[in-house]
C-alpha cells in the first residue's frame, strides 16, 4: 500500500516547507484543493521540480470541463489529479481523455457520494487509475463519524481505492487489511508537531 501526503496548507511556501520534511516517508505528494486553489497550478509545477521522484497528485476535484482542468494540471506537472465522483460522466470521461493524453492518471473522488461502492464500479469502468473513498473535513467533524464505513464501501467496491478521511497511525493498519492501494494522510502528518516523525512512524507500520 502507497502512503500519500495531503498537504491541506495554503502557501507554496508551507507546502515546500512540509514537503521537504516528509516526502522520503510518502509515496505520494498531494496538493490539497486549497493549495491549489490559493497558489495555483504554479504551486503543482514546483513540487514537481522539488520531488521529481514522487508521485504529484493535484487534488482539484474538478466538478465540470473535466478535459480541461485535468489537461491544464497534467500541463503543470501533475501524475494525478482529481475529479469528483459527483460530476456528470462526461465530466469524467473527458478528464481521462486528457489523462491519455498525457500518460498520466485520473482518480475519482467519491466526496458526496451516496452510494460510494456502485460508483466507484462505474468510474472505473470509464477509466479511473484508481477511486477515492473521501468523508472531507466537514464531514470528520460531525458526530458519529466513522472511518470504517469508508473501509466497508471501499472492501465492497471490488475496485482499486484509496482511503481520505482522517486517517491516523492507528487506524492506518485498518486501512491496509481492507485492501486500499493508497493510504491518504492530511491531519494525521501535518497537525502533528513532528510531522517527518509522524509520516515516518505511518510508513513503518504499514511495511
Ligand atoms: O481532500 C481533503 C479534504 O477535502 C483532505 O486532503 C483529505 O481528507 C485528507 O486529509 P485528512 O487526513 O486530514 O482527512
Amino acid at each position: 500500500m502507497k502512503l500519500q501526503l495531503a498537504m491541506d496548507v495554503l502557501t507554496l511556501e508551507d507546502a515546500l516547507e512540509l514537503s521537504g520534511k516528509v516526502a522520503e516517508y510518502v509515496d505520494i505528494i498531494e496538493l490539497g484543493t486549497p493549495l491549489v486553489k490559493n497558489a495555483g497550478l504554479a504551486a503543482v509545477t514546483a513540487i514537481k521540480a522539488a520531488h521529481p521522484d514522487k508521485i504529484v497528485f493535484a487534488d482539484l476535484k474538478t466538478m465540470d470541463t473535466g478535459e480541461l482542468e485535468a489537461g491544464a494540471a497534467f500541463e503543470a506537472g501533475a501524475d494525478l489529479m482529481t475529479v469528483l465522483g459527483v460530476a456528470d460522466d462526461s465530466t469524467i470521461a473527458g478528464a481521462i481523455k486528457a489523462g491519455k493524453d498525457y500518460g498520466r492518471g485520473v482518480v475519482v473522488d467519491l466526496i458526496g457520494v451516496g452510494d460510494k461502492a456502485a460508483r466507484a464500479k462505474e468510474v472505473t469502468e470509464l477509466g479511473a487509475e484508481f477511486v477515492e473513498f473521501h468523508a472531507g473535513l466537514d464531514e470528520q467533524a460531525q458526530d458519529g463519524y466513522d472511518l470504517n464505513t469508508l473501509l466497508t464501501a471501499g472492501k465492497e467496491s471490488g475496485v482499486p481505492f484509496s482511503v481520505a478521511g482522517g486517517v491516523e497511525l492507528d487506524t492506518i493498519k485498518d486501512v491496509q487489511s481492507a485492501g486500499a492501494t493508497v493510504a491518504v494522510v492530511g491531519s494525521g502528518i501535518y497537525s502533528h508537531d513532528d510531522p517527518a516523525k509522524a509520516a515516518r512512524e505511518l510508513r513503518e507500520a504499514i511495511s
